[in-house]
């Protein structure tokens, strides 16, 4: 059997690039439908599913030092990707291609990509927040990918982008093969509880500060 990245030649297409990178410019958030090659998002799909409960865990706030479990602000169980079977490892490639081709068109200085597996059983969700503070955080820009075959509106669970100011100005149904990028210290953003399990991949994309000998996100 060969080990080969099945989609490891393909990132995203250079006009996928383009329109992303200019969306982050302003209005500095955007969706992509079908992002993924369909077969990978597929095989991610099925990874996910087969992984047992033990390999999730309830996902923690606050960074490394300050890390707690807070079923107040968010109650979604995670499991960080590392690489180690092919789907995940293709996706972490394909971000790769993602971070490269944004750093040569915005210069952003990107320098690492991370992202974990949530999922989102009945009844939880993610009370506003930040990705990121600025000046006490790495992260640049937040991505995340959507693994929801058919998900109909009475099943909850839509991300909520605010501004600053705290007016809505965009909700996004957590549709499989769906990407949302998004600039990680502009927007406010939540997700409402859901009405059946919500399976996604939140990453981020970093920047090499070290700030205080704080690393983030936390593990
Ligand atoms: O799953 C989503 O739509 C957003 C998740 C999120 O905000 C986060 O993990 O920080
Ligand atoms: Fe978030």
């Amino acid at each position: 059997m060969s080990s080969l990245p099945q989609f490891a030649a393909a990132g995203p297409a250079a006009a996928m690039s383009d329109s992303i990178a200019t969306a982050l410019v302003g209005p500095g958030y955007v969706s992509v439908d079908a992002a993924l090659p369909a077969a990978l998002t597929d095989a991610l799909f099925v990874h996910f599913k087969s992984l047992a409960d033990a390999e999730l865990r309830r996902a923690g706030i606050g960074q490394l030092r300050d890390h707690r479990v807070n079923g107040f602000v968010r109650s979604d169980s995670i499991a960080w990707l590392n690489g180690d079977h092919a789907a995940t490892r293709d996706y972490l490639d394909w971000m790769e291609q993602l971070r490269l081709a944004l750093n040569r068109r915005l210069f952003l200085g990107l320098f690492d990509f991370e992202c974990h597996y949530a999922r989102y059983s009945e009844g939880t969700f993610y009370r506003k927040h930040y990705d990121a503070f600025r000046g006490r955080s790495n992260r640049v820009v937040s991505s995340v990918f959507y693994l929801n075959p058919a998900w109909a509106p009475a099943d909850g669970g839509e991300l909520l982008i605010y501004d600053a100011a705290d007016q809505l100005l965009e909700r996004v149904v957590p549709q499989y093969g769906r990407m949302v990028l998004f600039l990680s210290e502009r927007f406010p953003h939540e997700v409402l509880p859901v009405h059946k399990p919500r399976y996604s991949i939140a990453g981020w994309f970093r920047i090499n500060n070290s700030i205080n000998n704080r690393i983030d996100p936390p593990r």
